[in-house]
């Protein structure tokens, strides 16, 4: 099966106390509607944390500051192999805007639960709860 390499943005109010997460419904695609962390496929010649801040720019026109590795995510769909490096990210410049998703929500723990995640996602979310203030 073929693997696609992916980076994810999780994107926090702040690393060092983390109270709330940012989290995008696909505005596109087979996974439509789906909720997921900002990023993309990893571009050949590029370090995964490159990846991150362009995919970030492409999807939200902000520049972010790339944090520790989560976890990377290994996950079989149907038509191939993800492999996903997920970092915590903060802004650094700019604001979020929406190029790409088709919603955005800025959820808590408590709320990490409410959105219809991506199956890929769904152990990294436990992850995330375990970090979060
Ligand atoms: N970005 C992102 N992709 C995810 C997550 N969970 C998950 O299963 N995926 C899957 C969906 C896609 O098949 C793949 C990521 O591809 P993508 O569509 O974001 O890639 P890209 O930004 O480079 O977009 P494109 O040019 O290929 O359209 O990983 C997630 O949390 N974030
Ligand atoms: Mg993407």
């Amino acid at each position: 099966m073929k693997t696609i390499r992916v980076v994810a943005a999780v994107i926090c109010d702040s690393i060092e106390h983390k109270t709330k997460i940012f989290s995008t419904a696909r505005g596109y695609g087979e996974f439509k509607g789906g909720w997921e962390f900002p990023g993309g496929k990893i571009e050949a010649g590029e370090t995964p944390q490159q990846a991150v801040v362009r995919e970030i720019r492409e999807e939200l026109d902000a520049t972010v500051r790339v944090g520790d590795l989560i976890d990377t995510i290994e996950y079989d769909y149907p038509a191939f192999h993800l492999s996903m490096d997920c970092f915590w990210c903060e802004v650094a410049s700019g604001e979020l805007k929406l190029l790409e998703a088709e919603a955005a929500r800025w959820l808590t723990k408590e709320e990490l639960d409410s959105v219809q995640w991506l199956p890929a996602d769904v152990t990294l979310i436990d992850k995330i709860k375990s970090c979060m203030a």
